[in-house]
């Protein structure tokens, strides 16, 4: 076993200085299990990274929220993960559904921006997961399987990898997965990576669960065997995502 337990907060296109401050100083004051216990990343606009990473207490690390897909140069608008390591951020997320779906990021594209990331040093939350009309139409486990495929398809080494699960009729709806539908596609996905990839990274690789996760539904999904923790959105925004960090303790039980 070993994986041990991920919470990220991905504050998407949220926040004023005054409010990410608020945001920093209740995670900072918060009691929660210590790093051999729980990984917890947060993950605010670029432009507020700077203040974060300053203010933000040591245990928790700092996450972007997308990369450009190769080295930078002249690509408006973008920011390069040679930027990121620059600033020392260690972690981004890759692939978020907002930006599949609005931003027509394709698979390749994700599996490219992935396969990048990793090479300049950083560590990538790569996330995937189905549409409603996609799991009405029983297609789910195919689907995350061709998303993760094309990721799989670029990286040799797991090691700096998280998968986030993210059904997207899950986000930002109120209608979370059940920890029966969360566990069930994860154990899917765990037997595609053995399958496609090794026994040692289907064992090792976390996979955790995204899509209207608080701080009243954390610790059922938590105690499914196959969620490795959460990406949170917006009840990141908010003191519950102390309660989502603690729900770590679940698996220790
Ligand atoms: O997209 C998400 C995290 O990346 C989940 O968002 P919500 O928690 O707001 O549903």
């Amino acid at each position: 076993m070993g994986r041990k337990f991920f919470v990220g907060g991905n504050w998407k296109c949220n926040g004023t200085t005054e409010e990410v401050k608020k945001i920093v100083t209740t995670l900072n004051e918060a009691k929660v299990p210590g790093e051999d216990v729980v990984e917890v990343v947060v993950s605010p606009p670029f432009v507020f990274i700077p203040t974060v990473k300053t203010l933000l207490r040591p245990d928790f690390h700092v996450a972007a929220q997308n990369c450009w897909v190769r080295k930078g140069g002249a690509y408006t608008g973008e920011v390069s993960a040679e930027m990121l390591v620059n600033l020392g951020v260690p972690w981004v997320i890759i692939g978020h559904s907002e930006r599949r779906q609005i931003l027509q990021e394709t698979n390749e594209f994700v599996g490219d921006k992935v396969a990048y990331a990793l090479s300049q040093g950083l560590k990538v939350i790569a996330c995937i997961g189905e549409t409603l009309e996609q799991r009405e139409a029983g297609t789910t486990a195919a689907v995350v399987a061709e998303q993760t495929k094309a990721i799989a398809a670029k990286v040799s080494n797991w090691d700096n990898v998280v998968l986030a699960y993210e059904p997207v009729w899950a986000i930002g709806t109120g209608k979370v997965a059940t920890p029966a539908q969360a566990q069930e596609v994860h154990v899917d996905l765990r037997k595609w990576v053995h399958d496609n990839v090794s026994a040692e990274v289907a064992a090792s690789v976390r996979i955790i669960y995204g899509g209207s996760v608080n701080g009243g539904n954390c610790k059922e999904l938590a105690g499914q065997a196959d969620v490795d923790g959460f990406l949170v959105g917006g009840a990141s925004l908010k003191a519950e995502f102390v309660d989502i960090i603690n729900s770590a303790t679940v698996k220790k039980n």
